[in-house]
């Protein structure tokens, strides 16, 4: 079974007509957006908000309109991805450097679904490493205030460069592991000054698509 596939088209289902819809970026939403884009070439009408460069050029090769977020008041729906999902449906995103537009976008939105293949669901967030998104400037000391928070810390590369984020920023790759507080760990990171957000997505998503057992499992966050 493709997982991603079987997970990314059944949310295609929480899409009505007249919806804005956030977009989100990765293999999975891949799915997800593609099984869209067939829709939106049968006649459904919706607006799709991108989370990424990459996912604005997905979609706009499919044929979906785009609305850009600074005209909107509210996203209906957002259905994005994920690196870890925990049992409580708190996340680790970012494993593509795109949590901050994702994270903009899923909470302006009035529904959260998160996609994931049942190798993303854990017990405690963390074995995935945390990525931070963090401003070039001062990085290095950026990156030494993350470590006093207990993790190691990599600048993520991409050929040989710092690998830049569709924001102009850096990611910082972490190892908290067994992150048992996520709320506090996401607010104490967020008050060091040099970090822009981080891939802790923390009480955001309403409901879960999985797959546990085999089976496709929609789970709705208590
Ligand atoms: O920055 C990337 C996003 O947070 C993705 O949604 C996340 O990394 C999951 O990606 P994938 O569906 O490719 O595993």
């Amino acid at each position: 079974m493709n997982e991603k596939k079987v997970v990314g088209e059944k949310a295609v289902e929480y899409v009505k007509d007249g919806m804005v819809v956030g977009l989100g970026t990765g293999s999975t939403a891949f799915y997800f957006i593609t099984k869209l884009g067939e829709l939106v070439q049968q006649g459904l009408s919706i607006k799709g908000v991108p989370t990424s460069k990459q996912t604005e050029k997905l979609a706009s090769e499919l044929g979906i309109p785009l609305v850009s977020f600074n005209e909107i008041e509210q996203i209906d729906l957002a259905v994005d991805g994920a690196d870890e999902v925990d049992p409580e449906l708190n996340l680790i995103k970012g494993g593509g450097g795109a949590l901050l537009r994702e994270k903009i976008i899923a909470k302006a939105s009035k529904t959260f679904i998160v996609i994931a293949d049942s190798h993303k669901n854990v017990d405690t967030l963390g074995f995935f490493p945390l990525p931070i998104e963090v401003v070039p400037y001062g990085f290095k000391m950026t990156m030494k205030h993350i470590r006093d928070l207990g993790s190691t810390t990599k600048l993520r590369q991409h050929q040989g460069n710092p690998f830049l984020t569709d924001n102009g920023n850096y990611i910082v790759d972490t190892s908290f592991q067994k992150i048992r507080q996520p709320k506090e760990l996401e607010k104490n990171l967020n008050l060091i000054p040099g970090v822009v957000d981080s891939g802790l997505f923390v009480e955001m998503a309403d409901a879960a698509i999985t797959i546990i057992d085999k089976k496709l499992v929609t789970q709705v966050r208590k």
